[in-house]
């Protein structure tokens, strides 16, 4: 069984918005774009508005799906589905995680990442280049 759990990058002024997992929760102190499991039913977009509302008490809307990765913890296999997406409102609330910083492209692949977030963070870094380079 492949869990699907989808993943937000949220932008603002030229930075993307990352959290760190806790002590607590799978993949601990790791950092990663927030999001979590689709539930039945439920659709890609309807799950990242859910879950960044829960998480973080942000707005957001969903754009662009960028490429998914398959990758096995242990005896599970995720799915990681990620979206670009725009910020629409709130204020932070951290209701799960440890921290958050937003972070400019070129200082991204400084932080230790969730395995599955590796080639996803290296997709979004590729694709601010071809935005500054155009
Ligand atoms: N949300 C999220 N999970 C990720 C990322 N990268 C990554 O490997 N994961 C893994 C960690 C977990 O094994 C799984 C998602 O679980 P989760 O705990 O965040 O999702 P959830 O809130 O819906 O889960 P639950 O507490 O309801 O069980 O995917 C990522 O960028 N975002």
């Amino acid at each position: 069984m492949i869990t699907k759990v989808t993943c937000a990058l949220i932008e603002q002024y030229g930075r993307v918005l990352i959290t760190q997992r806790s002590e607590t929760m799978p993949q601990a102190m790791l950092w990663e774009f927030p999001g979590g499991k689709v539930e039945d039913g439920e659709t890609e977009e309807a799950c990242l508005i859910r879950e960044i509302k829960e998480e973080l008490n942000l707005s957001i809307t969903p754009k662009k799906r960028l490429t998914p990765v398959v990758q096995r913890y242990g005896d599970k296999t995720i799915e990681l589905i990620p979206y670009l997406c725009q910020y629409n409102g709130g204020t932070i609330k951290l209701a799960e995680h440890r921290s958050y910083h937003w972070v400019v492209p070129q200082d991204l692949a400084n932080y230790d990442w969730c395995p599955a977030d590796v080639p996803i963070m290296q997709e979004f870094v590729a694709l601010a280049g071809e935005q500054f380079s155009s």
